[in-house]
């Protein structure tokens, strides 16, 4: 038997379509087009590409694509300025720091210049609150697209356990939050955790967004759970996540792939995230 594979890349598309949408309603409603302020510093290859993406996918949603580009060797005060000037600018519904930024700069000062309501990427301390608190605000755009994507797939949450593997801020936090609001039983681990396979086979439903190529194998999983894996590694040979995928789907109910799976959604997730700001920030919610 093997998983049903869950297709991050035709949900995403759908998610980006449903965008562009409301992109059109906001403008036919006499609002303004969303801008997207993607902010590079320095030129990472990796960072590069996706920063490309996001641009592109922005555009084709019917953004404006307000980038940003800063060199490698910046000082802290010229991108503070920076941020600021993106802050104050009306055109701009949504600013994004490019994550890792160069190590001679202190990206949390950074981050906490960014107003919570251009917080496209959920990660200032004002939307990390509210989502602790379970109040509406910006959300973190993996852990939303996995959301969207567990429910795409109509996976039951309510009284389920699900295993979170990774504790960041980017992911492993915001998630296990998200999926706890949908009543889900979650706990949270990590690399330290002692016996950590064991406590993976508990869960109905596994995230895992560890940063480590291949950890979780199938003898982690519980036979039909569903398996999402937030992780993205270049190796030789090619990109793979956090999940032996090809040993783990022959136990899983349904598995993402890598690519194809959670990568994609975050992108559709940024550019939801950006149409909720522009409309916020014009008091055009509907
Ligand atoms: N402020 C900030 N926000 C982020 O959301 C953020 C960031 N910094 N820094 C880096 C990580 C990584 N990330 C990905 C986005 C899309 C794919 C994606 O589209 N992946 C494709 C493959 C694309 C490829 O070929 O690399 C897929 O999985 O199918 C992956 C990873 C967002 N991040």
């Amino acid at each position: 038997m093997t998983a049903q594979t869950i297709d991050g890349t035709a949900v995403a598309r759908k998610v980006r379509e449903d965008v562009a949408k409301g992109v059109e309603e906001l403008v036919a409603r006499g609002g303004t087009a969303p801008g997207l302020a993607t902010v590079l510093i320095g030129d990472d290859p990796a960072s590069e590409v996706y920063v490309r993406n996001k641009r592109k996918l922005s555009v084709a949603a019917g953004m404006q694509d307000l980038h940003r580009h800063l060199p490698g060797d910046v000082d802290q005060a010229t991108a503070a300025a920076l941020i600021d000037e993106l802050a104050a600018d009306p055109a701009v519904s949504g600013i994004l720091l490019q994550l890792p930024t160069p190590k001679h700069l202190d990206s949390e000062a950074l981050l906490a210049r960014i107003p919570a309501e251009k917080d496209v990427d959920g990660l200032t301390t004002v939307n990390a609150g509210l989502l602790a608190q379970g109040r509406p605000g910006l959300r973190p755009c993996t852990p939303s697209g996995v959301m969207v994507l567990l429910d795409e797939y109509d996976v039951p949450l309510k009284g389920a356990e699900a295993v979170v593997v990774g504790r960041s801020v980017l992911v492993g936090k915001p998630m296990a939050q998200l999926l706890l609001e949908r009543h889900a039983t979650v706990t949270i681990c990590h690399s330290r955790t002692r016996d950590l396979a064991e406590v993976c086979r508990r869960a109905d439903v596994l995230v895992v967004a560890a940063g480590i190529p291949g950890l979780v194998a199938a003898d982690a999983v519980k036979p039909g759970a569903v398996v999402i894996d937030v992780g993205i590694h270049r190796t030789d040979d090619g990109l793979r996540g956090d999940v032996d995928t090809a040993a783990v789907a022959e136990v899983a109910g349904k598995i993402t792939p890598v690519p194809g799976g959670v990568g994609p959604m975050t992108i559709a997730m940024l550019l939801a995230n950006t149409l909720a700001a522009a409309k916020a920030q014009q008091g055009l919610e509907d």
